[in-house]
């Protein structure tokens, strides 16, 4: 039997400091040929991201990944961006139109930097085909697919192709895949993960159920390289989605990529929506974050995110609140 834990489950262990200040610490990393600030994305949702932010992200150095829930957008959007001088880093899924999507960017002679194939079961022979597709028409594309819960999920899209694989099945704040058909790693997401990580020979995307920054050291520490961060990054006021008032409190829609929300139709419903109160500004949020990476490096006696993988752990019987959710 695998050992499973969650994020709530484990405490990262100090390390003698070699810094005298958090400031001479680097979080930044490597995807494909680009280094991003942090290792952290924004979820390709349509109530995290929109183009706006994307180009703000990708103007001050941060990874991107544009959703795919306005497709006839896409094209012009890679062109706009990359006129900006700035990288494209776009979503597809897996249906017909989405394969005559890669031809036509093909046809305009656009290379997004980046495109992630994202569907609920990406351990799936349509993403290894897809996988395929792309790498044969945009072979300069650097590909992550996903998403997948498993080391066999994890080695059949690499050998399909794929750059980076994107792991987490069901974690999600806005998820109900795990009550509507008992599968997935919502609960042991950080042990799925590190199961992934044992096999995987490219990066990994840990995708979903980040609910603190700790939560972010801890993913890299089991073998993430980049971080898939939805609801914790949503209801800012730099964020997509309807502001409303209840109780005179303002709260920010935050909705699953397979809620009826998204959807508009009652179909294979996996997603549901979420009311956030309303936050304040996002580019404050991810100096925070930023912030809170540095003091985790510190802690691992380290200089950059190196350090973070080679610390050791425990595992808190129950969880590290200890009672204490004030
Ligand atoms: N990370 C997660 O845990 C989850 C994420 N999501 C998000 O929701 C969005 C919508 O996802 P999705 O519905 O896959 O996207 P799409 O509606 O684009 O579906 C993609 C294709 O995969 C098929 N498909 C979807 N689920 C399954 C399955 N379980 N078994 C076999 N085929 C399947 C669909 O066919 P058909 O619909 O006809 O079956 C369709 O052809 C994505 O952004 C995804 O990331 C959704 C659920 C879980
Ligand atoms: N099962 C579902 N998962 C979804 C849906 N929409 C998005 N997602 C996944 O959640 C993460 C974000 O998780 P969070 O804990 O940080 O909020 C996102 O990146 C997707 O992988 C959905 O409708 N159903």
């Amino acid at each position: 039997m695998l050992e499973t834990f969650d994020y709530e489950n484990i405490q990262l262990i100090p390390r003698r400091c070699v810094v005298n200040s958090r400031r001479e610490i680097n979080t930044a990393v490597k995807l494909g040929k680009r280094t991003f600030k942090l290792p952290v994305v924004p979820a390709n949702m349509q109530t995290v991201i929109d183009e706006p932010l994307a180009f703000w992200l990708a103007k001050h150095d941060y990874f991107y990944v544009m959703h795919r829930f306005a497709p006839e957008r896409r094209l012009s959007f890679v062109r706009k961006i990359q006129a900006a001088g700035l990288y494209a880093s776009i979503s597809v899924g897996v249906k017909p139109d989405e394969v005559a999507f890669v031809k036509s960017l093909v046809a305009a002679k656009l290379t997004p930097e980046y495109i992630t194939i994202d569907i609920a079961h990406g351990h799936a022979d349509s993403v290894i085909e897809m996988i395929k597709i792309i790498k044969q028409s945009l072979p300069e594309s650097f590909v992550i697919a996903g998403n997948v819960g498993t080391p066999d999920g994890v080695r059949d899209l690499e050998a399909a192709g794929a750059d980076a694989t994107k792991v987490g099945i069901g974690p999600g704040r806005a998820c109900i895949t795990k009550l509507k058909t008992g599968f997935g790693t919502g609960g042991w997401q950080l042990s799925a993960l590190a199961w992934c990580q044992s096999v995987a020979t490219k990066p990994i995307i840990a995708d979903g159920g980040i609910r603190t920054h700790g939560d972010i050291a801890k993913s890299i520490r089991f073998g993430a390289t980049m971080v898939m961060v939805g609801s914790l990054l949503a209801g800012y006021e730099q964020s997509p989605g309807e502001v409303v008032t209840h109780h005179d409190q303002k709260y920010k829609v935050y909705f699953g990529s397979a809620s009826e929300s998204q959807k508009q139709v009652h179909q294979h419903i996996e997603g549901k929506k979420v009311l956030l109160p309303l936050k304040g500004d996002l580019y404050q949020e991810l100096r925070d974050l930023q912030e809170d990476l540095q003091s985790a490096i510190s802690y691992a006696g380290g200089r950059d995110l190196q350090a973070l993988k080679e610390v050791d752990y425990v595992t808190v019987p129950n969880t590290i609140y200890n009672g204490d959710h004030d």
